[in-house]
């Protein structure tokens, strides 16, 4: 049924686009992108920044843990994690990178295919170079051989980058679809990294149908559970 009674009632706004979870999106991405400028840009925000990377390190400690401990358990092929190459004024996870690397893990990066989906390439610490992405928006990201863009499938862990997750596991990204895309056929566990004051009320972000929620949210002050703890 149509509301044409211009009463205010929600179901009118998003039959006529106003709401809808897109144009939401939207909005708040502006609103994210311009306070994570305010807060990380410049001399003061890269200061900022750096030393919010060791506090994240400690804060991941329970998961490079985890992550020896699989990487002792498995007697065959590597143990994979998901990273990803952080543009200026995203959370700084490369010292836990190094980390992982440490701890026995083959880390992976995303690289643009110039589709809709993303390809993944095998980091090596000394030996692979980062050249800027040809594809607008992905900043720099790692030369060498890809693994196919189904290679989350085989990952023990993805640590996702995002705008902001809220309380309940919506995590909202950059708009490209690329996460939730690489995510929606692979069983794993999602670590978003997002800086403290992205972490937001349940509900704050709009989910759709495609989102794949996040099962805990790691920032400069800790790791938190998100939702059911369970990525569902
Ligand atoms: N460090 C890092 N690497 C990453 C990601 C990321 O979020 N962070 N990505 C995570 O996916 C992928 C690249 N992400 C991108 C996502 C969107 C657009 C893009 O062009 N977006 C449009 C629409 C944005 C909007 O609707 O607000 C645009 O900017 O015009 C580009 C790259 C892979 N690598
Ligand atoms: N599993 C999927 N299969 C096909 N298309 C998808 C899928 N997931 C998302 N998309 C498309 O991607 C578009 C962007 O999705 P969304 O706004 O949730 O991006 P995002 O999660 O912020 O970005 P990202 O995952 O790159 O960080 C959606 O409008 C949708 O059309």
């Amino acid at each position: 049924m149509v509301d044409d009674s211009g009463t205010g009632d929600p179901a009118h706004g998003a039959e006529s686009g106003e709401d809808a979870p897109q144009e939401v999106k939207r909005r708040l991405r502006r609103a994210l992108r311009g306070a994570r400028r305010a807060r990380y840009a410049g001399d003061a925000g890269a200061r900022r920044r750096e030393e919010e990377a060791s506090r994240i390190l400690a804060a991941a400690s329970g998961i490079v843990a985890d992550v020896a401990e699989e990487v002792a358990r498995a007697d065959r092929d590597p143990v994979l994690v998901a990273c990803f190459r952080p543009l200026p004024t995203e959370a700084d996870v490369m010292p836990l990178a190094r980390a992982l690397a440490e701890a026995g893990a083959g880390i992976l990066f995303p690289v643009a295919t110039g589709g809709e989906e993303l390809d993944w390439v095998l980091w090596d610490e000394d030996e692979t170079a980062f050249a800027p992405s040809p594809a607008d928006g992905f900043g720099a990201e790692p030369t060498g051989d890809r693994l196919g863009a189904g290679a989350l499938a085989t990952t023990h862990l993805v640590l996702a980058p995002a705008l902001a997750v809220d309380r309940s596991g919506t995590r909202l990204g950059h708009g490209g679809g690329y996460y939730d895309r690489a995510l929606a056929p692979a069983r794993v566990r999602v670590v978003a990294v997002v800086h403290p004051t992205e972490v937001l009320a349940a509900g704050a972000l709009p989910r759709e149908g495609f989102d794949r929620p996040v099962a805990e949210v790691l920032t400069a002050e800790g790791l938190e559970r998100v939702g059911d703890g369970t990525g569902a």
